[in-house]
């Protein structure tokens, strides 16, 4: 059974923030819009009810984020616990604890994984994440292809930072057997303005074009309606899929996701304020499944489209 909210929007993924804690400090941080600090985390036990009762419910996709997943010492356990319910169970790291992971992770029954890597030039890449930490999160890289894949490498492009690397990352994806993701800046619509924005805001329709004029092959995905260009490269053709979210409609339009916050709550949207319906304290005090369903119900009937 698929729910759908008011906007005939099916709700098909679950994108779990499992902690606040972080390992690095980039300066972009949109921290998944839990923009408040949490004390309590969810446990392995909890996770697992919430994703066992969401998957009758038709969520078929987990994606596990943060924060940093990878910074929970449970992380193996919670992975272990929520895989018999879910089709495709997803993490999105900054890839620095991935050499040492990458296999357990796959053994414990994670399919796959996200890895922002957003330049390979050490001092850019320090600029960006505030951490020196280039080599250990290419270790990683390789690491994942081998037990995780399709990987696929997130580059959040910032202008006047790493917009002149988008095609040697592109080639370098292509070596490395890994799925280039181009991601425009993101922001509520209010920090439009700010001079923040301004000045590191790269839009990517350029790219997109330049993208359609090289490609052998362009796909659409279900999920936010993104592009996914197949373009040659000197190491074989490179797949490059481009997250344009802002001012987007079709892309809100596409969303299939309900997101969950390390503390316990629904919330709705990236960007919307306002919008977190909790559950961890009905979970904490012997709520029953129906009413454990019940909220979630609800909390898809709030699900509202940000740029319409
Ligand atoms: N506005 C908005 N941005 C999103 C949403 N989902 C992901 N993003 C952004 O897309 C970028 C890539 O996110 P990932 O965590 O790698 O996950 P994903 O690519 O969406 O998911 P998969 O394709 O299933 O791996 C990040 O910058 C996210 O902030 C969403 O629902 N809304
Ligand atoms: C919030 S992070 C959490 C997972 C993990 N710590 C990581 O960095 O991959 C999820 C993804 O969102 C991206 N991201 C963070 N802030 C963003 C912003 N303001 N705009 C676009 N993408 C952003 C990150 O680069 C990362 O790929
Ligand atoms: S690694 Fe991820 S969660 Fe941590 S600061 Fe960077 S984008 Fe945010
Ligand atoms: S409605 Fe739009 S901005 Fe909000 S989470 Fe979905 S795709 Fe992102």
């Amino acid at each position: 059974m698929t729910l759908y909210d008011r906007f005939g929007r099916p709700v098909t993924n679950l994108r779990i923030s499992l902690t606040q804690d972080c390992n690095f400090r980039c300066f972009f941080c949109h921290r998944e819009g839990q923009h408040f600090n949490a004390r309590l985390e969810l446990t392995p036990a909890e996770i697992e009810r919430l994703v066992r009762i969401a998957s009758r419910l038709g969520i078929m996709k987990v994606k596990l984020t943060g924060g940093e997943p990878t910074v929970r010492s449970d992380i193996i356990e919670i992975v272990k616990r929520i895989k018999p319910y879910v089709k495709d169970l997803s993490m999105t790291t900054n890839g620095s604890r991935l050499k040492e992971l990458a296999k357990p992770l796959a053994e414990a029954g994670l399919d796959r994984v996200n890895v922002s890597l957003h330049s390979l030039r050490p001092d850019v890449y320090r600029k960006i994440t505030g951490v020196d930490m280039l080599d250990t999160v290419l270790e990683g890289i390789e690491e994942a292809v081998k037990y995780l894949s399709p990987v696929k490498l997130n580059m959040t492009v910032m202008r006047g930072l790493n917009d002149a690397e988008i095609w040697e990352m592109i080639d370098f994806a292509a070596k490395t057997g890994a799925i280039l993701q181009l991601i425009e800046l993101e922001a509520p619509r209010e920090m439009t303005h700010t001079g923040f924005f301004r000045k590191y805001f790269y839009p990517l329709k350029p790219v997109e074009r330049e993208l359609e004029k090289r490609a052998v092959e362009v796909r659409e995905r279900r999920m936010h309606r993104r592009k996914k260009y197949f373009v040659p490269t000197d190491y074989g053709i490179a797949e490059v899929e481009v997250v344009r979210a802002m001012h987007n409609t079709v892309f809100c339009a596409n969303c299939t996701r309900l997101r969950v916050t390390s503390d316990g709550k629904f919330k709705t949207c990236l960007l919307r304020k306002n919008d977190l319906v909790d559950f961890a304290s009905a979970l904490r005090s012997g709520a029953s499944d129906a009413e454990l369903v019940g909220i979630f119900r609800e909390v898809v009937q709030m699900r509202e489209p940000y740029w319409k």
